[in-house]
């Protein structure tokens, strides 16, 4: 016997996304057929080479693959996401499909598309890159041949934006390390399974008919916390959790548990800074909401604060830090790493930061993503802003826009908020300690944790949204960033109609806004 929920904790594995490849369905005969038809040419159009356009806009701009149309196949994640999603006519039982769950800071995998057979093997060999390896990965194909090697493959390095970390990989070829996949959109924060196999040891809700000879499972959906405690598997299926598992590799040290702050945190903390230090400062044990905030060059009272001091001194602090380690959770939510927010003046009124209160070596896993988090469709934005804010609290909802973000394609219809989640106070910087919720380098205490938003996505409604309310988007403020300099931050008081050039930039590296706020 073999603990599934011991073995998701050793491998990094979260979420029940990650039991059902326990949960094996039967529609890949099915997909493999259309996947066959489709192979050379997805749409049917005749055109080849567009089908990899429509891949590269996919999975982002570092995709950018040389093909000609006599030599080449590639695979739209578009369509094969459709097909992974048609309900199959008749199911047969002996080919089975299992969801793999990709933990999030695995979620690059490299695609290896084997050009065999006169072009007609779809076959995704799949290995995961670690974020460490990607840049020497990609380092290793100039730019002309990375899509094609030598052997005639064909790779991709593709990102699994993280609401559809969730993969369909066809059980068969998994024992091989081979694996059929195909995305399927499941947002973590809400993983809807669908449950198949009387496998599913969770009570599972779903019913078994007869047909032609065939036990043919009807499938339900069915909503599941991705926190399951245990679940026993054994014999083949151990095997195949095994090989799926080993098929990602090993990471060592992986310090996510199972996202503790995902599930845990439902309380709605409402949008305002205020409300959000007071969720902040109730992990402390704080109750008081102080009434400062609104002056926002006057430190924080969070971590240093007079009230603290004198609870140090009454020893109830030592209480909370043994509480804290007992909950292996940094104290902001969502942070694995004792950080707080301060006030980052130079950026302007109302801007925080978040600035670590340890060393944190390289690659720890700096924050997890939190159930805090909120997506609103393109189409409800507006009317979320409407129906929450006054229409004179423009503070407010340029708040509520710069603390959430909007990923990029597929994904990019919609926004994110993290108002409530700590992570909306990271601020940008092209020279980021942090990337993929990890540190990229050994992190000094006392240093602000930044990202590079390039990696955003920035569709057309977002920025319109954006510009309205007199913000810039995320991506812009990256894309700013790296045209005044590397490294160098933008001044509090740009423009977004300023041109690049008048946009006032203060001389100041992150290195040394640091050192002067020690
Ligand atoms: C995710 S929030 C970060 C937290 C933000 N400082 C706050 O307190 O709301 C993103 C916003 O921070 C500001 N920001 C972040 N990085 C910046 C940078 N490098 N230069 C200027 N503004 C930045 C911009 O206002 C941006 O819309």
């Amino acid at each position: 016997m073999f603990s599934l929920a011991q073995s998701f904790q050793r491998q990094g594995l979260v979420g029940l996304g990650a039991i059902s490849s326990m949960m094996f369905s039967a529609e890949a005969e099915n997909l493999d057929a259309k996947l066959k038809d489709d192979v050379a040419d997805h749409d049917g159009d005749d055109d080849v080479s567009r089908d990899l356009t429509d891949l590269d806009s996919c999975v982002g701009e570092e995709e950018q693959h040389d093909v000609s149309k006599e030599n080449d196949f590639g695979c739209n994640m578009h369509q094969v996401k459709e097909l992974a999603n048609e309900k199959p006519q008749k199911q047969h039982m002996d080919r089975e499909i299992g969801f793999l769950d990709i933990p999030y800071e695995r979620d690059n995998l490299e695609a290896r598309y084997e050009y065999q057979n006169g072009g007609t093997e779809d076959h995704a060999k799949v290995r995961s890159v670690p974020y460490e390896d990607e840049k020497s990965y990609e380092d290793s194909f100039t730019n002309k041949d990375r899509s094609v090697s030598e052997s005639g493959s064909h790779h991709f390095l593709f990102e699994i934006p993280y609401e559809d970390d969730n993969l369909k990989v066809s059980r068969e070829d998994s024992m091989n390390s081979v694996g059929k996949v195909f995305l399927n959109d499941i947002p973590f924060e809400y993983d809807t399974v669908t449950t198949s196999s009387e496998s599913f040891t969770q009570g599972g809700d779903y019913t078994e008919v007869e047909e032609e000879g065939h036990e043919v499972t009807v499938r339900h959906e069915r909503d599941v916390m991705p926190i399951v405690e245990e679940t026993d598997v054994d014999g083949e299926d151990e095997a195949a959790l095994r090989t799926l598992l080993n098929s990602l590799g090993d990471e060592q040290d992986v310090s996510v548990t199972e996202s503790k702050g995902s599930n845990t945190c439902g309380k709605d903390y409402g949008s305002s800074t205020e409300d959000i230090l007071a969720a902040l400062l109730e992990r402390l044990g704080e109750t008081k909401v102080p009434t400062n905030l609104k002056n926002e060059n006057e430190d924080l009272p969070l971590i240093n604060d007079e009230d603290e001091t004198s609870r140090v001194e009454n020893g109830e602090r030592e209480e909370e830090e043994e509480e804290d380690e007992e909950e292996d959770v940094g104290w902001l939510p969502g942070f694995r790493v004792d950080v707080e927010v301060r006030p980052t003046p130079h950026l302007g009124e109302n801007q925080y930061g978040i600035f670590a209160l340890q060393n944190i070596p390289a690659n720890t896993l700096v924050w997890d993503w939190t159930n805090r988090l909120q997506a609103y469709h393109c189409s409800e934005v507006e009317s979320y802003i409407r129906n929450n804010f006054r229409k004179d609290d423009l503070e407010g909802i340029q708040t509520f826009l710069r603390r959430g973000f909007v990923l990029r394609a597929p994904s990019d219809n919609h926004f994110v908020s993290s108002m409530t989640d700590s992570i909306g106070f990271m601020n940008c910087s092209m020279s980021p300690n942090c990337r993929h919720q990890r540190a990229t380098r050994d992190i000094h205490e006392g240093e602000e944790l930044t990202l590079d938003y390039s990696f955003y996505g920035n569709p057309g409604w977002y920025v319109a949204i954006c510009h309205k309310y007199g913000i810039m988007t995320s991506y812009e403020i990256s894309e700013r960033q790296s045209k005044l300099g590397h490294d160098r931050f933008l001044s509090a008081d740009y423009n977004i109609d300023d041109t690049d050039e008048s946009v006032p930039a203060k001389d100041l590296w992150l290195e040394k806004y640091i050192s002067s706020i020690r």
